[in-house]
């Protein structure tokens, strides 16, 4: 096997921890996968999607996939052996190792193998190639060792960078943003999420559409579309304007569209709102557990998998407090490290779920190496989603099955506002559920009314959408004393008249 051992330094080249580097990265030691991978086996379904996914999309040989769109080469990721590289700037060794299985999950989330990785301490990437010069040509080594056909690098590349490490690997370089595109891509279900999936890709597209055809006629010619690689046709000024211009009308009518869909969504939410319901949106990392928790609280069946972003589309279930009061609970995408800014404008629609929400619980996997980093990772999303940092979160410590004592703890003083559970073993699940109803909006109006005993069906809504404070049954009917939003309190005024 050509598992290799590389971890670069620009001083000294003699760290022989490479073979180790590249052992741990391949087994995604660390990674958002890693602390639910040993349950692989046993976990059902998400295993089984898994297996499924790899069966179908593992096919030797065909080693790039191109799709026209608007006649502009677009790279898919999947199907690809790949190296990937990774250039450390600051932080310590283990962070930068960590990035580095999150990019394999990521990479193998896609539907790529991960034959090798490399690290390269750097004060800063190299504005031309990423890498060093001296470097960039070792991975070329590397990949024509391993017979690699794509590095997928993690960091954001300048157009001009990727062209430059492509011009000396030889091979396709795909950055961080193309690679979760793609995840997105493979897993957008509704129309909604696929046409903001399309968005955003082209918007990543368009100020690189000149560097897909140049280095792709350079280093691919014939192989590229049958021997007329876009490098025979001469891709002229006028061509990329044509498909620059084409790009843009695609894009002003996917826009459209997605905003079409928008009232849609807008109508439900203003019909919660108006009905008063109290929202709560599960956000977090990905794989952290939000579905799961989901299905534990709803008794819904939501798709779960052990993989990176399983959810795209927000999903709204009914729930309900110990006590009985009503409230939505709705699912999201799951956030990650330098989530692309693409996509955050394009799924802007649907994180407003968020934004809108009375509460958020905000799920972290507690197993996980570094669950501090991911809470910043989703901050740093929520804050840009209007409203949505002024919104109350509650942080629920998932995986506590899996997750250490002492991380639990460490977490728990860290996080005043915190519920340690396990949504597998459904522990500390009632705690979240009275810690739930605690931060519920409180409905405005007290009434203290006499509710006839023909009127079951208004002290069932006191119950279900309002706060009971006590209840007597007398001769005449229910005595109620309770917190209710103003239309009831009508009614129930108006009934016990
Ligand atoms: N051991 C353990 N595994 C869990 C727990 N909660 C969830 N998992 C597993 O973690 C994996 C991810 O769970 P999901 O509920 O799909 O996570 P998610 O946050 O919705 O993920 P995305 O939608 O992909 O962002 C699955 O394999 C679950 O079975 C838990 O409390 N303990
Ligand atoms: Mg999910």
């Amino acid at each position: 096997m050509l598992f290799g051992a590389h971890l670069t330094n620009e001083k000294d080249q003699s760290q022989i921890e490479g073979q180790d580097l590249a052992a741990r990265i391949l087994a995604r030691m660390g990674t958002a996968l890693q602390s639910t991978d040993s349950q692989k086996e046993e976990s059902s379904s998400g295993a089984m999607d898994r297996e499924e996914r790899a069966r179908l999309r593992r096919v030797d040989g065909l080693s790039t996939e191109l799709e026209d769109v608007s006649e502009v080469e677009y790279r898919k990721i999947r199907l690809e052996k790949v190296v990937l590289v990774g250039v450390w700037t600051s932080g310590t060794a283990e962070a930068a190792e960590v990035s580095l299985r999150e990019l394999a999950a990521l990479a193998e989330t896609a539907g790529s193998q991960v034959l090798d990785a490399v690290l390269q301490r750097r004060q800063t990437p190299d504005p031309a190639t990423y890498l060093g010069k001296g470097k960039a040509h070792e991975l070329k080594e590397i990949v024509a060792a391993c017979g690699a056909d794509t590095v997928i690098v993690d960091s954001d590349l300048a157009p001009s960078q990727r062209r430059g490490l492509e011009d000396v690997v030889k091979v396709k370089v795909v950055d961080r943003t193309a690679l979760i595109l793609d995840i997105f891509a493979q897993h957008a279900k509704s129309r909604e999420g696929k046409a903001q999936v399309e968005l955003a890709q082209l918007e990543y597209l368009l100020p690189r559409l000149r560097g897909w055809g140049e280095s792709m006629s350079r280093q691919a010619g014939g192989r590229v579309a049958g021997g007329a690689g876009i490098g025979s046709r001469g891709p002229g000024e006028t061509k990329i304007e044509l498909d620059r211009r084409r790009i843009r009308m695609r894009m002003a009518k996917l826009r459209k569209e997605i905003e079409a869909m928008a009232p849609a969504r807008k109508t439900m939410r203003q019909s919660r709102r108006t009905n008063k319901v109290p929202s709560v949106a599960i956000a977090g990392y990905t794989n952290a557990g939000k579905s799961s928790l989901l299905n534990v609280l709803t008794d819904a069946d939501v798709m779960v998998q052990d993989a990176l972003f399983a959810t795209l589309d927000p999903t709204v279930r009914k729930a309900k407090t110990l006590e009985g009061r009503e409230y939505t609970l709705v699912d999201t995408v799951g956030f990650v490290r330098n989530l692309p800014h693409e996509l955050v404008e394009a799924f802007r629609s649907s994180l407003e779920e968020v934004g809108e929400a009375d509460l958020i619980l905000h799920v972290l996997d507690a197993a996980h190496p570094d669950p501090e980093g991911q809470v910043e990772a989703v901050k740093t999303v929520l804050a840009d989603i209007d409203g949505a940092s002024e919104i109350e979160q509650i942080i629920v410590l998932n995986k506590a099955d899996l997750a250490e004592p002492e991380t639990l703890a460490r977490l728990r003083s860290r996080y005043p506002l915190s519920v340690v559970v396990s949504a597998k073993s459904q522990t500390g699940i009632t705690e979240l559920k009275e810690m739930i109803a605690e931060h519920l909006p409180t409905p405005a109006k007290e009434v203290r009314v006499l509710v006839p005993y023909s009127r079951g069906d208004l002290l069932s809504l006191a119950h279900e959408t309002g706060e009971v404070i006590s209840t007597e049954h007398t001769a005449y009917g229910t005595k109620l004393h309770a917190l209710v939003d103003e239309h009831l309190a009508e009614k129930l005024e108006h009934a016990s008249e």
